[in-house]
């Protein structure tokens, strides 16, 4: 827990790289959005790793954001949007439904460690076979520089008649980015414990209450998992396979950290999503017997001619509406 000076000295937006690593994170924030990379680089040194140059220009994009659209506007427009659906009822009632994993299905155009995953991308079409080919949620990326996803991408899957509750998939780190996926449509939104202090977890997941919003929350190693089950509210967590840092994917995370924590996470009841490098029906059975009750798939689905039939093809059967 904080004390009350240095919850001052963060409020004030001071030492934020020092609380932080006290809780095991290794990302930085530089907290200069308009400086430029050689000055941020000669006060830091280069970043130590592709997260933390996602982190360091995702600081400078919100910056612009709030110079764009200042906070209250965001705020009424998150409050004046369509009534919020509920992603992780969908979840838990797909499970019930399917018996498999509730599938997440991801609109991934490109990522840092494969490139572009698909070159003719329509994302309203794609989200439309995930969604007739029972997708219980979607997953759809907003950041253009990494991912070439984009906000208009949300937007046009929401407004295209699309059921299935949606996450924005986002580097989120300031509550701007919450309201402003609200306000653009999404229902869920992703918080990496990776790159949030608790504090930061804690207020966001507030936000996400008042929204009418599910948080995901993802954590990758044991200190994460360990930081996140003691924050109250907390409901559901991704175990993400692919280490951010390093890109190296590994199924055995996820059984390995519900091996460690199924008891607790059962005990509140919280649902797991099983995250990255599922290929075939044995990997999505290894989470399943791991204790995840989503997965959430991008590559796999994506690179197939017909994303919407190779969810067929990943649980070896046809799932449920
Ligand atoms: O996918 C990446 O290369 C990546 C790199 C840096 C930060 C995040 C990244 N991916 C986000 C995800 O975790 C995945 O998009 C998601 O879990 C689906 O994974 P996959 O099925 O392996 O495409």
């Amino acid at each position: 827990m904080l004390n009350a000076k240095e919850l001052v000295q963060w409020e004030n937006g001071l030492s934020f790289n020092d609380i932080a690593a006290r809780q095991g994170i290794r990302i930085r924030r530089h907290c200069r959005p308009t400086a430029s990379l050689k000055e941020i680089e000669e006060e830091l040194g280069a970043p130590l790793n592709i997260l933390e140059k996602i982190i360091w220009d995702k600081e400078i994009e919100v910056a612009e954001g709030h110079a764009k659209k200042p906070l209250e506007e965001v705020i009424q427009a998150a409050t004046k949007a369509p009534p919020s659906r509920d992603f992780y009822g969908a979840l838990e009632a797909a499970y019930k439904r399917n018996g498999v994993p509730a599938l997440i299905a991801e609109v991934k155009k490109a990522s840092p460690s494969r490139g572009v995953l698909r070159e003719n991308f329509n994302p309203v079409e794609i989200a439309q076979a995930y969604e007739k080919n029972g997708a219980a949620c979607l997953s759809i990326l907003t950041d253009e520089k990494y991912f070439q996803g984009s906000f208009d991408n949300l937007e046009k899957v929401r407004s295209s008649g699309v059921k299935c509750p949606l996450l924005c998939k986002e580097f989120v780190i300031d509550k701007w980015q919450i309201y402003n996926a609200r306000s653009k449509g999404a229902d869920a939104i992703l918080l990496i414990a990776a790159v949030l202090p608790d504090l930061d977890i804690r207020k966001f997941l507030q936000i996400c209450e008042e929204l009418g919003m599910t948080a995901l929350i993802e954590v990758h190693d044991e200190r994460e998992m360990e930081r996140v089950l003691k924050i109250n509210g907390v409901k559901l967590i991704g175990i993400n396979n692919r280490s951010l840092e390093t890109f190296v994917v590994d199924t055995s995370n996820t059984k390995m950290l519900l091996e460690k924590h199924g008891d607790i996470i059962r005990e509140k009841g919280i649902l797991v999503v099983g995250e990255s490098g599922l290929f075939t029906p044995d990997d999505v059975a290894y989470v399943q017997n791991a204790g995840v009750s989503a997965v959430l798939v991008g590559e796999s689905l994506v690179k197939q001619e017909c994303p919407g039939r190779a969810i067929v093809g990943l649980f070896g059967k046809e799932l449920l509406h």
